[in-house]
């Protein structure tokens, strides 16, 4: 059976990624909408209603007007925005985030993709909080930086365009004001009891990132080795296409590690006589921190092969 797949948001920089997944594959049919229709209301409700499945590229406004739009039971739905990613109502698209994540995905109406800095944040910390080596209470912080495709069109035009919106930093912060839209979807699916300190910086490199956790791990009940918060994560994605987690037996690691892919490395860097552990994940913010994941919970949806299109 072919599974019609409609794109709202096509055109954009997370919607041309999916497309270029998706292509020349036999069991999917991707419908777009052409330039002069793709925001005109009654045909993205006719696209959202005839699908199968619809991949929601759009800024969370646009996003909450397209789910309102579709008035069948049968239309299933992935959103990349933020909009839905804390919402009760639907299920989280992070496949490897725990044990029967996969499963619920697979039965699920409404999948909500998870954020890009989300998802390196998540399966650093996620199983350590699990098995109980990072006890929930603690304040965690995540330090991260960003390719700067990760601000969509507006901010790839900031940093390769020559108008006035032009920048021309190597490198800035920001989320000074620490109440970047990210935080409550950590906060939640780490299931901690804080928020985090959420440090973004964004890079003139344009895909790709580093997220860290930085552990005292000396100030925790049990103390763990490094060694064991390696153990545990090895564990967790043992038998995942995706994450893999590497050995800390390198001098450095580099944002372009994983850009082009879709694949997600973790590695424990840490110091066993101070205590100290710094975790490091790469990915692609248009990889598995977008488009990656968006396709790979189509193909798990759509009871296809969960790697199908995906470049690991
Ligand atoms: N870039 C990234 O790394 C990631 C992005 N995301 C999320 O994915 C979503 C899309 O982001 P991204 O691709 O970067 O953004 P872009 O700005 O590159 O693309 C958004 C697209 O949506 C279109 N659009 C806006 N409003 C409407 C509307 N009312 N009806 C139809 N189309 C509309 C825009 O058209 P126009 O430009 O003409 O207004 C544009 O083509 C966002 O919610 C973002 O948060 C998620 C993870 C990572
Ligand atoms: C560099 C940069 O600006 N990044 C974006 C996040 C991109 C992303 O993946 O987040 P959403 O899916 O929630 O949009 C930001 O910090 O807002």
């Amino acid at each position: 059976m072919i599974a019609h797949v409609f794109i709202d948001g096509a055109a954009g920089t997370t919607g041309l990624e999916i497309r270029e997944r998706l292509a020349g594959r036999a069991e999917i049919e991707v419908m777009v909408l052409d330039d002069q229709d793709r925001k005109d209301p009654k045909k993205r409700a006719q696209a959202l209603n005839a699908a199968d499945f619809v991949i929601l590229c759009l800024p969370d406004d646009a996003a909450r007007e397209a789910v309102a739009m579709i008035e069948n039971e049968r239309t299933r739905v992935i959103d990349a925005s933020t909009a839905y990613r804390t919402a009760a109502d639907w299920t989280y698209g992070f496949a490897e985030l725990e044990p029967g994540q996969a499963a619920a995905i697979a039965e699920a109406a409404r999948v909500s993709n998870p954020g890009c800095y989300p998802t390196g944040f998540l399966a650093l910390v996620r199983p350590l909080i699990r098995a109980g080596l990072i006890p929930h209470d603690f304040p965690l912080s995540v330090n991260a930086v960003s390719g700067y495709s990760g601000g969509g069109r507006a901010m790839i035009a900031e940093f390769e365009g020559d108008g006035p919106e032009a920048t021309a930093t190597a490198f800035r912060p920001y989320g000074l004001s620490l109440a970047h839209k990210h935080v409550p979807e950590m906060q939640k699916h780490a299931r901690i009891e804080h928020p985090p300190i959420f440090l973004p910086s964004v890079a003139r490199t344009y895909r790709g990132m580093i997220v860290e956790v930085p552990l005292p791990l000396f100030a925790f009940t049990r103390k763990p080795s490094v060694e064991a918060l390696e153990n545990v994560l090895r564990d967790a994605y043992r038998d995942s296409p995706v994450v893999q987690v590497l050995p800390a037996d390198v001098p450095t690691v580099s944002i372009e590690e994983n850009a082009g892919t879709d694949r997600l490395s973790v590695r424990v860097f840490g110091n066993d006589e101070t205590r100290q552990a710094r975790l490091i994940a790469t990915l692609d913010n248009l990889g598995k921190g977008a488009a990656g994941a968006a396709v790979q919970n189509l193909n798990i949806m759509a009871g296809l092969d969960p790697t199908a299109g995906l470049v690991l």
